[in-house]
């Protein structure tokens, strides 16, 4: 029978059986090394520190040791090339069985748990990680908020939020029912340490004497941020297993006021211990982004200046910001979209190949391109912002229109950038990223446009325009996810014409299981500490160095964004942009 843990079950139940979801220079563990493996866990006591090790033990021989000091993050420790585990969860994964089994609890705390993304995210993503069967065995979920609720009135809350997978419905009543009753609540001020004090005894009481990790969820306002961290962490760490913050954005409004927030959160945790979140990382098609580059001979010989003509990385979304403009209005568009989620997809894009799947290589590759990145110009940018329109009688609000933002707000809500790389691949390649709200749809999607094929023999039995016969290869992250390559191909028949067609990875149409939501790997990461989707904060100072000028320019200049009606394609600035490129925006031309 498997002995493997709750998450260790849900990671290879959802890719392979005997090796890990993502590599980090694992070797598969076949069933007669699993026998031999024999983990161990010992505490040893220097001068003023305490060492947690777990050893993994092969044939009487040491195979490999992970430490953890003062039970902070784990050492990653390498023997005899045997066996590289950088937690105590992979070396009792790859051992096949859990050292710990019934000693530890996973303790989730969503502070804020009122808010909107609480209940509109977070619960269903957790949810979800107990309906597959993802979370340790011993895990509790408190709320903690100013809200005054019962432990009742939260499961009310949540239950309303809560959703079962489309395929398994039958016994969804029953496993809502057992997650709500290992949810609760406490109510508490964000800046009192004594209220954290009293969810550090309600944890106890669940944890049960166990060892207790403990991973906080930030889903409040930023100004609240330091305040709860450092209340969480004086007063509610763990005492004898891992504390861990989520955080989530927006991380500061600039480089400076990023930077400080990092100081301020750094008094009170480690980096390790910050898992700072941007969910369009845990998309689908952005995860399978590297397995499509790095595991594909195709594609990566083509992915430089030598053949991509432009990269173009566009977000747009079919309604506006009601419900959320309070907030908007004091970021706007290329703070919210751009310089993280948008930002975060071109490093990904664009990044050297890691040596290694491990987090740090691949955060290292993604600070390299974004530090050789250009800073954005004002020439460089366009912005709009919606005004109201009727469509088929329906009258859509302007920005504007709404209350809680200023008749003159300045604020965008549409962008157009063109950014570069100067490096050795990328030198002279147009990224262009468009970004807007209450446009005619809603899509993310990355495409890659190539160069013309020199010469082409065909150019004359091209019906269409000769500038739309290049080859496209497009990542749609949603909705309707999939990959496509546009190709040219000769139209059936005795004539010769030729015409552009797609080659198309549908995902509904190839897999059946449902894409679980970015919140959900997210959060399962969090947990297992997995840092390879959580951004640095080398990361985030190169992506604010990045945007920081051209903010304060537009916001010094009080430029005016330019107006496009609600619904509509954009402002035709956008077009001008990209045409000073010689390019055209993919997501403009009909495709077949
Ligand atoms: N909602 C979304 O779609 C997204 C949100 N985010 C980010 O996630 C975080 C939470 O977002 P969201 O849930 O929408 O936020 P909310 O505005 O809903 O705030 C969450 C909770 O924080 C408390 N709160 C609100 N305002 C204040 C304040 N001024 N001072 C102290 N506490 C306050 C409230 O709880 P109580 O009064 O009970 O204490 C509220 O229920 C934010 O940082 C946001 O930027 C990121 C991406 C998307
Ligand atoms: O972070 C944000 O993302 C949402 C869009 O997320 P999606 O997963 O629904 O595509 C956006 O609406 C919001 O403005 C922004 O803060």
């Amino acid at each position: 029978m498997s002995t493997l843990s709750s998450s260790a079950h849900c990671r290879s139940f959802c890719s392979s059986p005997s090796s890990s979801a993502y590599g980090h220079n694992r070797i598969a563990v076949s069933s007669t090394f699993q026998k031999q493996f024999v983990p161990r866990k010992v505490s040893l006591q220097s001068n003023r520190k305490t060492w947690s090790t777990v050893v993994c033990m092969q044939d009487g021989a040491v195979a490999a040791r992970v430490t953890s000091i003062e039970n902070k993050t784990p050492l990653k420790k390498l023997k005899d090339g045997l066996l590289s585990v950088t937690s105590p969860e992979e070396c009792k994964d790859a051992a096949g069985f859990d050292i710990n089994k019934d000693k530890s609890s996973v303790s989730i705390t969503v502070v804020g748990a009122s808010g909107d993304l609480a209940k509109k995210k977070i619960f269903p993503a957790l949810f979800a990680l107990y309906y597959e069967d993802c979370l340790p065995e011993h895990f509790t979920i408190f709320g903690y908020a100013r809200s005054k609720m019962t432990d009742a009135e939260l499961r009310n809350m949540v239950s309303r939020t809560l959703t079962c997978r489309i395929d398994k419905r039958e016994n969804c009543g029953e496993k809502m029912e057992h997650f709500l009753k290992r949810c609760f609540y406490h109510s508490g001020q964000y800046d009192s340490q004594n209220n954290f004090a009293e969810l550090d005894n309600k944890l106890k009481e669940h944890e049960g004497g166990r060892v207790s990790n403990r991973l906080f969820y930030l889903s409040v306002p930023p100004n609240v941020f330091t305040d709860a961290v450092r209340c969480a962490s004086l007063s509610a760490s763990s005492a004898n297993g891992w504390t861990r913050v989520i955080v989530e954005k927006p991380f500061g409004r600039d480089f400076e006021s990023s930077s400080a927030l990092t100081k301020s959160l750094k008094q009170y945790l480690e980096e390790d211990q910050i898992f700072r979140i941007d969910h369009y990382l845990g998309k689908e098609l952005v995860e399978n982004l590297s397995v499509l580059r790095f595991s594909n001979l195709i594609f990566e010989p083509l992915w430089s200046r030598q053949y991509i003509r432009s990269v173009q990385l566009i977000f747009s979304e079919d309604f506006g910001t009601e419900g959320r403009a309070g907030y908007f209005d004091n970021y706007g568009i290329i703070r919210d979209i751009m310089q993280n989620h948008l930002l975060q997809i071109l490093a990904l894009f664009a990044m050297e190949t890691p040596v290694s799947l491990d987090a740090e290589d691949i955060r290292n590759e993604k600070v390299k391109v974004l530090r050789s990145m250009r800073p954005l110009e004002l020439e460089d940018v366009v912005i709009g912002q919606y005004k109201s329109h009727t469509l088929g009688g329906v009258t859509y609000p302007g920005y504007t229109d709404d209350k809680t933002v200023p008749k003159d707000s300045l604020t965008p809500t549409f962008a157009a950038a063109t950014l570069f790389i100067d490096n050795a691949r990328w030198d002279g390649v147009p990224f262009l990223m468009k970004a807007g709200k209450a446009l005619h749809d809603q899509r993310a999607e990355i495409r890659v446009q190539f160069r013309h094929v020199p010469g082409n023999l065909y150019n004359r039995n091209f019906a269409a325009d000769i500038d739309q016969a290049t080859n496209e290869l497009v990542i749609r992250v949603q909705p309707d996810e999939a990959i496509y390559l546009k190709v040219n191909n000769k139209v059936p028949g005795l004539g010769m014409r030729l015409e552009s067609s797609n080659l198309n990875l549908l995902y509904a149409a190839r897999y059946s299981k449902e894409i679980p939501d970015a919140y959900e790997r997210l959060l399962l990461d969090a947990i297992e500490g997995e840092r390879r989707l959580f951004i640095r904060s080398d990361e985030l100072d190169a992506a604010w160095a990045l945007f920081t000028p051209v903010l304060k320019m537009l916001e010094e200049k009080k430029t005016i964004p330019e107006c496009y009606p609600y619904g509509s394609r954009g402002p035709v600035g956008a077009h001008y942009l990209a045409a000073r490129y010689n390019v055209r925006w993919g997501d403009l031309v009909l495709e077949k």
